[in-house]
């Protein structure tokens, strides 16, 4: 079965979103993509809810949001329980996520960095492991946090 990456930017990530969202159809995974739509001015929040919202329903997608810096969208998409959303402008970063937080939002900032950068960031963390052992006793705190504190 195909991975499943649920995209979404803001106006200043939409040119990023478009190349890497096609980038991953040929790579053979199934995008689904949120929008927006066109360069037009945007709130970035509702976007990364959405995205969010998306991946923490169903646990086996992935998600990746684009707007500025990444940084709003990180903010709002980690207020979502479930969600580990991952702002990230290097490589290294991008493995580490993946491998230590189980990372399962990737955010970045289209005005950061270059597009080939960006493709490369998506391709090192899709493809890599969540190392599990004490990485994951680590994560059952912040898990219990929100199983404590979230609304029912
Ligand atoms: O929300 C952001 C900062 O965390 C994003 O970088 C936005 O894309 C940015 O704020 C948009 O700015 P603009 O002046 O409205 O283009």
């Amino acid at each position: 079965m195909k991975q499943v990456v649920v995209i979404g930017s803001d106006h200043a990530g939409f040119l990023m979103k478009q190349i890497i969202a096609e980038k991953l159809r040929k790579d053979n995974f199934e995008v689904e993509d949120i929008g927006t739509d066109s360069e037009k001015s945007v709130d970035f929040a509702p976007i990364a809810k959405s995205v969010a919202e998306n991946v923490a329903n169903n646990l086996d997608k992935k998600g990746i949001l684009i707007c500025g810096t990444g940084i709003g969208m990180s903010i709002m998409a980690n207020k979502v329980a479930g969600i580990r959303a991952s702002l990230v402008h290097d490589l290294f970063s991008a493995h580490a996520t993946r491998e230590h937080n189980n990372s399962n939002i990737l955010c970045m900032g289209a005005r950061i960095i270059a597009v080939s950068m960006a493709c490369e960031i998506v391709d090192t963390w899709l493809a890599a492991p969540f190392l599990k052992g004490k990485y994951e006793k680590r994560l059952d705190y912040i898990t219990d946090y929100e199983k404590e504190h979230t609304k029912k």
